[in-house]
């Protein structure tokens, strides 16, 4: 990223290097939102700085006319806005977020792992082939809704399909105001297919499987090659996971691409409301069951089965909403919810023991 040098230049008469500066600020992401939570006084103490680059020991923060390291903080992830303290770096203020997508850490503790902060729009990107996949395009889209993130769907590949379109008219039913857009990632569409989104200032990311595009977008968007595609990687004997910093890319047109080395399958966590919104009707209908804990399978007085049943619900459509409640479900139970649930199968278990023992004797 070139540093910004306005300020040793020569004010015009009636300018100020404010202006200048504020607009790197805004090229980096800065929007009224942010300077909401700031004053003038705060800014003149503590400038305003983003998170670029999150490194195991660093993060890299730019600002107006500040580029620099401080360490790590896990509370921080790429992405946010900071007021830098230059006598603290570590206790720099983290400013709120407009919105941050996260996800469950693989692994067994499964704590909460922050992804990216104060995206402004979501590439969900699918091949028109075999990944495309209704179902996985419902769980990214209440993911990122959740997260406060302005879902896109994207399509790619369609030089390598027969029909395109009908790949696009599946996509576009599963929310009628989520945009679809086709895009070939390798030729010279995607910056003017995703100009609306990418504009200067504005922050976006691109989710979904491997081999989907997502590098080859980025790099088409950035006009010069920033992400190493699968092509190159597999061609690479340092093998894929080279690149495992998480970044945000300033491209030179202003909008800032977030680039995350192999977080970009999301584990749904807190989509709740994502999933209620984009199932509104389903999730409206179970207000209706008899039991508040319905499962809509066998209970009685089930609102949603009898929409089945009346032909007003798709089964399908059902059945996914119900695969993507119990994910959600499992998902956001605590980590103590879910050893103290262990806790009381291990004493039901004890309990009956016990019980066989006494009758035993
Ligand atoms: N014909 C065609 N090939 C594409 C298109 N998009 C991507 N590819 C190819 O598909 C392969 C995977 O593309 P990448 O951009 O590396 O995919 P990715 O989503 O970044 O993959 P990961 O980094 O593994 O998550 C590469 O060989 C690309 O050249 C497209 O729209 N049309
Ligand atoms: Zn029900």
């Amino acid at each position: 990223m070139a540093r910004d040098y306005s300020r040793f230049l020569p004010t015009t008469p009636g300018g100020s290097t404010r202006t200048t500066t504020l607009s790197t600020l805004e090229r980096l992401g800065w929007q009224p939102f942010f300077a909401q939570q700031t004053s003038v006084e705060d800014l003149a103490r503590t400038p305003a700085v983003r998170v670029t680059e999150v490194h195991r020991d660093r993060l890299r923060v730019q600002g107006a006319d500040f580029d620099g390291t401080i360490p790590f903080r896990p509370d921080v992830t790429v992405g946010d806005w900071l007021l830098y303290d230059r006598d603290r770096p570590a206790a720099s203020r983290l400013l709120g977020r407009k919105s941050l997508l996260k996800r469950r850490a693989p692994g067994t503790g499964r704590q909460i792992q922050l992804i990216a902060a104060n995206a402004d729009t979501a590439f969900i990107v699918s091949s028109c082939n075999q990944d495309f996949n209704r179902a996985r395009l419902e769980r990214y889209v209440s993911v990122v809704r959740e997260a406060g993130v302005a879902p896109v769907i994207l399509l790619t590949k369609p030089d390598l399909c027969p029909d395109p379109q009908r790949y696009a008219a599946e996509a576009g039913t599963i929310a009628g105001d989520i945009p679809v857009v086709l895009v070939n990632a390798l030729g010279d569409q995607p910056k003017a297919a995703l100009a609306d989104w990418c504009r200067s200032g504005s922050s976006v990311v691109f989710l979904g499987s491997s081999g989907v595009g997502k590098s080859s977008l980025l790099n088409a968007l950035s006009g010069r090659p920033v992400a190493a595609t699968r092509a190159i990687r597999e061609h690479d004997d340092r093998g894929r996971h080279t690149t495992t910093g998480r970044r945000l890319h300033l491209l030179p047109d202003g909008c800032a691409v977030f680039d995350l080395p192999g977080m970009r399958e999301l584990q749904l966590v807190d989509a709740g409301g994502g999933i209620a919104s984009l199932f509104a009707d389903l999730d409206s209908l179970a207000r209706r069951c008899r039991f508040r804990n319905c499962g809509h399978e066998t209970e009685p007085g089930c609102a949603v089965r009898a929409a089945v049943e009346a032909g007003e619900v798709d089964a399908a459509r059902l059945a996914r909403w119900r695969k993507l409640v119990r994910e959600e479900r499992f998902n956001s139970a605590s980590l103590a919810e879910r050893k103290a649930k262990d806790r009381a199968f291990g004493k039901a278990v004890r309990t009956i023991l016990k019980q066989k023992e006494q009758e035993r004797r």
